[in-house]
């Protein structure tokens, strides 16, 4: 089989950047190593961006939203009507997402991969429709080979569109009821783990709700057995936003745009990049650690720490829009910060 354009190679980092970021802070008015993670932020930007002074003023927000049949198990404490209506919301700016755009000065770009409750036309939404969500993965595969590589696409499209921008920072979020039971279910089979280690309330199941998630995360897991490469597993569990961002992970990365990835959701189709295309790897901050107890062993799997844990369990790209003021204000404080020279402050002694 020819090569797919997400196995293609991404782009290398800048090591002298990184290496004149990291001599520029050493210099800067502080003992060293006084500002812990946040100084290791700014060289590792520097290489990404292939620049001594990143910066994060132009950012992507791009949700991608579409239903799962699982919904239909009962797997979440909302009904599947919520995924559509929030479109609307998205683009009306009422959600929480729509809100922190708009306080970071971002471009918001809401997409609709297909919802089960048909929609009217939104003008601000990009509809793609790729059918009416997926199918309920416990009895058929979630969708077919076709449509998982045009949710990988619709992926692209977007991190293309950002570039055209010239994007400092891109964002992926997500929309749809039940992806926390789809996301659990494709980390169970990309790691090898039991559902009862990765899945998690979600929205607000109690624990009889999450136990009936684990049973039904069981029961697909026992349809689907076999040895599946990785797009075979996102095909079988699906699902289109999570696909989308897969692919939106591996573009930035090809094109060289640095992604904050947010929750759980958003880490397991970063997981899945990570495993089509390991270069992937370098091009991706992470956000915080979800209160979805599936979300630090999704972590650990890719070695990643995040820069928040504030309990967040919202999804829509949120909790990596609440780290880019963190993320701004370390460039800042790289730029600004007086050296001990120009200070006329004493150096370390010997
Ligand atoms: C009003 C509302 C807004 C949301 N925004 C994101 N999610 C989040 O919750 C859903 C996943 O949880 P589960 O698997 O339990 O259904 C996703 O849509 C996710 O983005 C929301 C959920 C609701 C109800
Ligand atoms: O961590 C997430 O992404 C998450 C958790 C719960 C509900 N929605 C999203």
């Amino acid at each position: 089989m020819s090569k797919q354009w997400w196995q293609e190679a991404c782009q290398a980092l800048d090591e002298s950047a990184r290496q004149a970021a990291r001599l520029r802070d050493a210099q800067l008015t502080k003992p060293a190593g006084a500002l812990g993670r946040i100084d290791a932020l700014v060289p590792q930007l520097a290489a990404l961006q292939h620049r001594e002074h990143p910066r994060l003023d132009e950012l992507w927000i791009a949700i991608f939203a579409g239903d799962h049949g699982v919904a239909e198990e009962g797997i979440s404490a909302y009904p599947q009507s919520v995924t559509g209506q929030m479109l609307g919301n998205f683009v009306n700016g009422g959600a929480a997402i729509s809100v922190l755009a708009s306080q970071l000065g971002a471009e918001l770009e809401v997409i609709d991969l297909g919802t089960a409750v048909p929609l009217p036309p939104m003008p601000q939404v990009r509809h793609l429709a790729l059918g009416p969500g997926t199918r309920n993965f416990t009895q058929a595969s979630a969708m077919s080979a076709d449509t998982c590589a045009r949710a990988m696409q619709a992926g692209r499209d977007s991190v293309v569109r950002a570039g055209q921008l010239r994007t400092e920072l891109f964002i992926g979020g997500e929309m749809g009821i039940g992806n926390t039971t789809t996301a659990a279910a494709l980390a169970c089979a990309l790691m090898s783990c039991a559902p009862q280690a990765l899945a998690g309330p979600g929205t607000g199941l109690d624990a009889a709700g999450v136990a009936h998630k684990c049973l039904v995360i069981e029961r697909a897991l026992t349809f689907h057995a076999g040895s599946h490469d990785t797009v075979e597993w996102m095909q079988r569990l699906g699902g289109f936003e999570l696909a989308a961002l897969t692919g939106a992970y591996i573009a930035c990365a090809q094109q060289g745009i640095v992604a904050l990835v947010d929750g759980f959701i958003c880490s397991v189709a970063a997981l899945c990049a990570v495993r089509l295309n390991p270069g992937t790897r370098d091009w991706l901050l992470f956000a915080h650690r979800s209160a979805e107890p599936g979300h630090a062993a999704v972590l650990a799997e890719m070695n990643a720490q995040p820069l928040l844990d504030l309990g967040l369990r919202l999804g829509e790209g949120s909790g990596a829009a609440l780290a880019v003021p963190l993320l701004r204000l370390a460039c800042v404080l790289h730029d600004k910060m007086a050296t001990f020279e120009e200070a006329a402050v004493a150096a370390k002694q010997s």
